[in-house]
Parts: structure tokens; C-alpha cells; sequence
């Protein structure tokens, strides 16, 4: 386990040749781009968390039925004045570390007084996004990274910030038809209005800009107020439907004066997070159109959520999935500590990721009697009536034990019939690859001895008809060490295997990232 998770990772910039058994389709063209925590040990210091370690970029890249992998850490500020001081010298998220005293670019981490929030990292690990025809490596604070998609190099650094008043984004926005980002942050230090805003990127600027920056032409599109001004919820995604916004406000808060006060503390960000049992979660939906919040209050009981994995619009409810749990128990278990030693014996999951279904009716009979069920869509899922006309939502369960959900993105936001994603049993790393129908709940697996699948990716294929007519990607890493990683490719109806491609080199456990077709590459660079 040890080596799996934290042992430092070799980069591969040049591109390996991997060995491919069985038979690729000849459609699949383009790169399979991914981004995850690769370097958890700088000279004498290490993270304390898995979620810390600098980004590694890893790339498969199909080409007439050949595949050719190639890693590179990303060269973040974070990442190179860590390697300079050989030490860690920049905070993450479960690592207080002090700058080095020569270097200034962190340096108004010290002027806590002056600012509210420190400089963060821009260590980006966890997603890869597309913003026109750029990719950009993200992780959830206000910096994100350019990186070239086909030769990994880490271009220019982008402050959110600068455009708009957010501290901390998501790593999972949303896309609309048009290509433009749709992502949301949280504005914790304007004008001392706490607030979750919802943002857009376009794809494209006026032809007429000299220097073209789709960031300058940012713009908020609408605001959700905190329910606490110094308590703001943690979120990892959102949903969206064709006319709605799903947001939920969950009693997973970060504490803003936990966090203006870290530094002098000396204690960690993830110490600035606390889960209150004792909260209700609220859901917000925002009308894309009018920007207005539904005024009806709809509630459910505490959980926690890193993932949405849809939502859609039926006959005037709005149906949302998510993968939830009745604790913030994940976080911990991702503590280096935890991850190596008695790993099997001692980092059990205390709550399990359940993908639940909430159907909340958005037209209904005002007049409805207090204690009824207002949903009229045939599930188990309920939304009732509350004397102070407040809505209490209960969820039907999908099913237990998946986490790092992906779709067909033709279908987001759109009625839609199937979940990939990563299994999980009694430990928080996954062991299969599941397919679920979330209308019949069945459920299609793949599993072999001493393989731990990453978060699975749907690509269609170019003439598809159903929305499962194509390959479902994973990264297989394993823990045989006669054994090399490899590239799985499955048929996402089927789920049987079509081929894999083996790469000799020491993979990293990754997290998520996008697969980018060969039309959508720009073909100058290659
Ligand atoms: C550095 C930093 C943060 C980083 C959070 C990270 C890195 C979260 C990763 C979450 C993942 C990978 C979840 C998977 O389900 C915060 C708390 C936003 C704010 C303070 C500064
Ligand atoms: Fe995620």
C-alpha cells in the first residue's frame, strides 16, 4: 500500500510506446488526459495527506490502434519553489508548511492580519478542464494551471481571483452546449457577504481582442447567500438541468476564522473544515433564466457529498443523484498515516458512499395538507410537507458503495440511464468498475486480482444511437508487482473487455480527467 500511495513517482515526458492486447477500436483517436497526486516526499519532509501530494499529469494517447503514455508533474509555483527549497514549503490541504524565508511568492501568507484568507497553493491535482480550445490542470482553490494537452507542459497561471471575487472553486464544473465553463466558487472575503457564486467562462472571445483571454470576459451569473456568514458549506460539484441550478448546502462548513487564524496556529486547512451532525442540508435551485432561487425551502437530513452525479427535469419535479455519506469520514481516511500501515485492519469505511436519488417537486399543490408526500413520480423517494411550509426531501437509493461517477455528458443534465463509476468495499480505494442503470438498478462489474481501477470515462462512439453505445476508459493500477499498469478499455454496453494497453512504469493512483477526441485537438502542436 505504501508504494501505491505515497512513494514518489518518476515522470515519463517522453512518450512510451505501451503494448496493447486485443482489439482497440478504430474510432477511439484522440488522448486520455488525467491528473492526480504523484510526489509526497520533498527532501527530509512529507504530506500528511494523500490529497496534498503535486500533481502528476498522465496522458494515453490512442492513435491508429497504437497508445502511447507519457506523465509529467505539473510545474506549479507550489511544485517549484518546493523543489528549490527541497522541502515542502507551501501549504496544502492537510500540510501547514512555512515558506522559505528567501523566497516572497507565498509570502503574504504571513500578512494574515492584513488578509483574511492566505495565498493559496496552486498545486492543481485534481481535474483537467477545457476552456475553449486550452486545457487548464485545477484543484478547488482560486488558481488553475494552462498545460499543454499533448506534450504536458505547465503554461501560464490563471487567478480566478483577478475576474471575480472567489476564494475557492470547483474542480468539477459543467459545460454547456456551446463549450462555455459553468463552475461555482465561494466569495468569503468581499465585502463581508459570504456567498456561493455561480460563474461562467465563455468558450470564445470577440475576434477583434488583440490578446485573447476568455478569462476576461468572465462574468458571475448569479449568487446564493451562506446561510452563514462565517460558516460557508464545502462543496465538491453542482448539478444542473435544463432550466436549474442544483446546489446543496451541506453541513460540511469550512470556518473562516479557523482559517484566517491557520497560519499562526500552525495547524493544517482540512483542521478548518468540521462536519455539524446536527444540521439539516438545504438544496438550492437557481433559475438559470430569471438567476432567482426557488423560495420554497427544501431540506434533507446532514450529509455529506463530494459528487453530483446528474439531474434532470420531470414533469415538474427535479430529479438529482448524488453519492452521499453520513459523515465526513472520507477526508480522514486519506491520511498518509492511515494509508499505510495495517491498512486492511484499520481504514475500514465508517460510511459508506450510497448513491441516492432525491426527486423534489418544484409545482405542487399549494394547498397540499401538511405531512403529505408532494412528489408524484413513481420512486420511493419522498418530499414532505412541513407545517412551516418548508419541504423535508427523503432520497430513494440507487445503490451502495460507488464513488467517482461519470456519464455519457450528451445526457447531463437530461433524463438519462447510466452511472459508471469506481467500486468500493470495506476501504476507500476501489477494487472493480461498475455500470448501474438507474432505472432498473442493475448493475455490470469488472474486477481482477490486484487491480485498483481509477474513475472510469465514457467516450461514445462517433455514430452512437444509445446513450451507451461506446468505451468506458480506466487506468488500472496494481499492486502485483510482477504485474504492469494498463489502460483498460471496455464496451460500455457490454462491459466486457475490448483490449488493455500496458505500460512498464510505476503509475500513480489518479483522480479524475477528461478524454479529449482528436478533431478537438488543436493540431499545430503536435
Ligand atoms: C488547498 C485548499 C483546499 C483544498 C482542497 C482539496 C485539495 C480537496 C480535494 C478534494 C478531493 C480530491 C475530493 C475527492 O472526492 C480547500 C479546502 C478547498 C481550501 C483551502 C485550501
Ligand atoms: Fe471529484
Amino acid at each position: 500500500m505504501e508504494t501505491i500511495f505515497s512513494k514518489n513517482k518518476e515522470e515519463h515526458p517522453e512518450s512510451i510506446k505501451a503494448e496493447v492486447q486485443g482489439q482497440l477500436p478504430t474510432w477511439l483517436q484522440g488522448i486520455l488526459l488525467r491528473n492526480g497526486p504523484g510526489m509526497h516526499t520533498i527532501g527530509d519532509t512529507k504530506y500528511n495527506h494523500w490529497f496534498d501530494g503535486l500533481a502528476l499529469l498522465h496522458s494515453f494517447t490512442f492513435k491508429n490502434g497504437e497508445v502511447y503514455y507519457r506523465s509529467k508533474y505539473l510545474r506549479s509555483d507550489s511544485y517549484n519553489c518546493n523543489i528549490e527549497a527541497n522541502r515542502i514549503v507551501v501549504s496544502e490541504f492537510g500540510t501547514m508548511a512555512y515558506p522559505d524565508p528567501c523566497k516572497n511568492i507565498f509570502a503574504k501568507a504571513f500578512s494574515y492580519l492584513s488578509h483574511t484568507i492566505p495565498e493559496f497553493t496552486d498545486n492543481c491535482l485534481i481535474n483537467i478542464m477545457k476552456s475553449g480550445d486550452d486545457y487548464y490542470a485545477t484543484s478547488e482553490t482560486n488558481f488553475i494551471r494552462k498545460i499543454n494537452p499533448q506534450t504536458l507542459e505547465t503554461l501560464e497561471k490563471v487567478d480566478y481571483n483577478k475576474y471575480i471575487a472567489v476564494n475557492v472553486a470547483t474542480s468539477h464544473p459543467h459545460y454547456d452546449s456551446a463549450g462555455n465553463i459553468l463552475n461555482m466558487g465561494t466569495s468569503i472575503v468581499d465585502k463581508g457577504k459570504t456567498k456561493y457564486l455561480l460563474f461562467k467562462i465563455p468558450s470564445s472571445v470577440p475576434e477583434t481582442e488583440k490578446k485573447k483571454s476568455c478569462f476576461k470576459h468572465m462574468e458571475v451569473v448569479c449568487s446564493i447567500p451562506s446561510r452563514s456568514l462565517l460558516q460557508p458549506s464545502y462543496y465538491h460539484s453542482f448539478g444542473i438541468t435544463e432550466n436549474y441550478i442544483v446546489f446543496i448546502e451541506q453541513p460540511l462548513k469550512l470556518d473562516i476564522v479557523k482559517m484566517a487564524t491557520a497560519y499562526i496556529r500552525g495547524v493544517n486547512w482540512a483542521s478548518c473544515l468540521a462536519f455539524h451532525k446536527d444540521d439539516k442540508t438545504w438544496f438550492h435551485f437557481v433559475d438559470r433564466k430569471t438567476k432567482k432561487d426557488v423560495s420554497t425551502k427544501f431540506y434533507t437530513d446532514a450529509l455529506v457529498l463530494y459528487h453530483h452525479v446528474n439531474a434532470y427535469e420531470e414533469d415538474g419535479h427535479i430529479i438529482f443523484d448524488i453519492i452521499a455519506y453520513t459523515d465526513n469520514s472520507l477526508y480522514d481516511m486519506f491520511y498518509l498515516k492511515k494509508l499505510s500501515k495495517d491498512f486492511e485492519e484499520n481504514n475500514k469505511l465508517t460510511s459508506i458512499p450510497t448513491c441516492k436519488r432525491f426527486v423534489v417537486p418544484l409545482q405542487y399543490d399549494k394547498d397540499a395538507e401538511v405531512g403529505s408526500n408532494l412528489v408524484t413520480l413513481p420512486t420511493s423517494a419522498t418530499a414532505v410537507k412541513e407545517k412551516d411550509g418548508s419541504i423535508y426531501c427523503q432520497p430513494e437509493i440507487l445503490c451502495e458503495g460507488i464513488e467517482l461517477p461519470h456519464i455519457n455528458y450528451g445526457y447531463n443534465g437530461k433524463k438519462y440511464t447510466y452511472v459508471y463509476a469506481t467500486e468500493v468495499q470495506w476501504s476507500p480505494v476501489p477494487t472493480k468498475i461498475a455500470k448501474l442503470n438507474v432505472q432498473t438498478k442493475e448493475m455490470l462489474h469488472w474486477r481482477a486480482d490486484h487491480c485498483w481501477p481509477s474513475e472510469p470515462i465514457f467516450v461514445p462512439s462517433p455514430d452512437a444511437r444509445e446513450e451507451d453505445d461506446g468505451v468506458v476508459l480506466t487506468c488500472v493500477v496494481t499492486s502485483d508487482p510482477k504485474e504492469a499498469p494498463f489502460l483498460l478499455i471496455l464496451d460500455a454496453k457490454t462491459f466486457k473487455e475490448l483490449g488493455r494497453a500496458r505500460v512498464n512504469v510505476e503509475m500513480h493512483l489518479d483522480l479524475h480527467g477528461m478524454f479529449i477526441p482528436e478533431k478537438a485537438l488543436k493540431t499545430e502542436t503536435e
